[in-house]
């Protein structure tokens, strides 16, 4: 298997502030190459994310013993649970070449059909941010997905001519943290849609204690417990505590990573007991203390906190939306009773208490 990389892990620009400890998005070059080196290779490897990894067990099968291309498959969810990881392991599954790239990257028509010619039988085409596609290039991309065919222009001006190329059966991967800025055109061409979740704390525990045995740290069980549970329901941040608290461990423990050093380590590092880091608590805070706990709408946090509002919805607010600190509503968004208790307030009475879906003794 051979794979192709157009440029870096395919994230397209690097984002220039300082780097969250529990952020979800990669901190650096650095990381990205230890990242490679704890990523799971095969399905059996991959933990968690159970009916993603059934539905694509049958379907790399059936794929594989029909000697067909598998179909095109659309993964989606926050940043940093997978997406990359298990595009590389459709493509080792189903023992074809991986080539990879991503929806900014290819800004010309020419750029993916020189990347669609080039892709041998049932090869997996892995495109990232694939929200991204500029129109016409998604325009090609059509076509592509349905015959196997494109539409090329040969020439200039009143000479030129559209002509129509073959193409090998290939297998489309497309990541994104959007699905919701698809073009429903482009969705529907996916036959398989998997949405990934956040993890359990047992899974992120798994994988932690799977990182540690390749890192040669020695780590308790309950010690990879306590990073788990605090790494906000996503691997890469997992991965991004061991190695912290691993540091800490070398200098101030004798390498092992019990339950009190990764304490002391993750409040070193400001990460809070439900795993919640600085931005976490800035974008709560907000909410309670500005917005009286909302509703608000998503672009007046944003300029109170001084921070995209595409950041806040896409890798900030899930997380706490799934553990029920935050409610996304129609009118704006919600500071729940968990997230004045975390913040050590008292909730507001309010009339419209059962606004947060919590009984009358609160
Ligand atoms: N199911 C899993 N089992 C074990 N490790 C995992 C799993 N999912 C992800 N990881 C680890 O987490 C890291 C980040 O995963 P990955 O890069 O695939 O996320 P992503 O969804 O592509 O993120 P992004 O949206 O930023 O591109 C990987 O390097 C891998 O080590
Ligand atoms: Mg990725």
């Amino acid at each position: 298997m051979s794979i192709q990389t157009d440029d870096f892990n395919g994230a397209g620009a690097r984002d220039p502030r300082p780097a969250r400890v529990v952020g979800a998005n990669p901190t650096s070059p650095n990381e990205e190459a230890m990242e490679r080196a704890l990523r799971p290779k095969r399905l059996d490897d991959y933990v968690g994310q159970v009916k993603a990894r059934e539905q694509l067990d049958i379907f790399i099968g059936a794929a594989r013993k029909r000697a067909e291309s598998l179909d095109h498959v659309l993964l989606f969810g926050p940043p940093g649970l997978g997406k990359t990881t298990l595009s590389h392991i459709i493509a080792a599954e189903l023992g074809v070449n991986l080539r990879q790239t991503s929806g900014p990257v290819l800004e010309k028509p020419k750029d993916l059909a020189a990347i669609l010619t080039g892709l041998e039988r049932n090869d997996v085409l892995f495109i990232d941010e694939i929200h991204r596609l500029s129109p016409v290039v998604e325009e090609i991309l059509y076509p592509a997905l349905e015959d196997f065919q494109i539409d090329i222009m040969i020439g200039d001006g009143p000479a030129a001519r559209s002509i129509k190329l073959d193409l090998q059966p290939f297998t489309l991967v497309g990541a994104t943290t959007r699905a919701g800025m698809l073009t429903n055109p482009l969705r529907d061409r996916f036959g398989i849609v998997a949405r990934l979740e956040f993890y359990t704390a047992d899974e992120l525990a798994a994988i932690v204690t799977r990182s540690a045995g390749l890192l040669g740290v020695p780590i308790d069980p309950d010690g990879a417990f306590e990073l788990a549970r605090r790494s906000r329901g996503t691997p890469r941040i997992a991965n991004r505590l061991l190695r912290r608290v691993r540091d800490y461990a070398d200098v101030k423990a004798q390498g092992r990573i019990t339950v009190p050093v990764a304490n002391l380590a993750l409040a070193m590092l400001d990460v809070d007991p439900q795993g919640f880091d600085v931005m976490d608590r800035k974008l709560l805070e907000a909410i309670v203390h500005r917005f009286d706990g909302g509703p608000v709408g998503l672009d007046n946090v944003a300029a109170a906190i001084g921070e995209e509002s595409g950041t806040i919805e896409d890798v900030i607010e899930p997380y706490l939306i799934q553990q029920g600190y935050l409610q996304r509503t129609p009118r704006g968004r919600i500071a729940t009773v968990a997230a004045y208790r975390h913040l050590g307030l008292a909730p507001p009475a309010r009339n419209g208490s059962d606004l947060f879906g919590v009984p009358p003794e609160f």
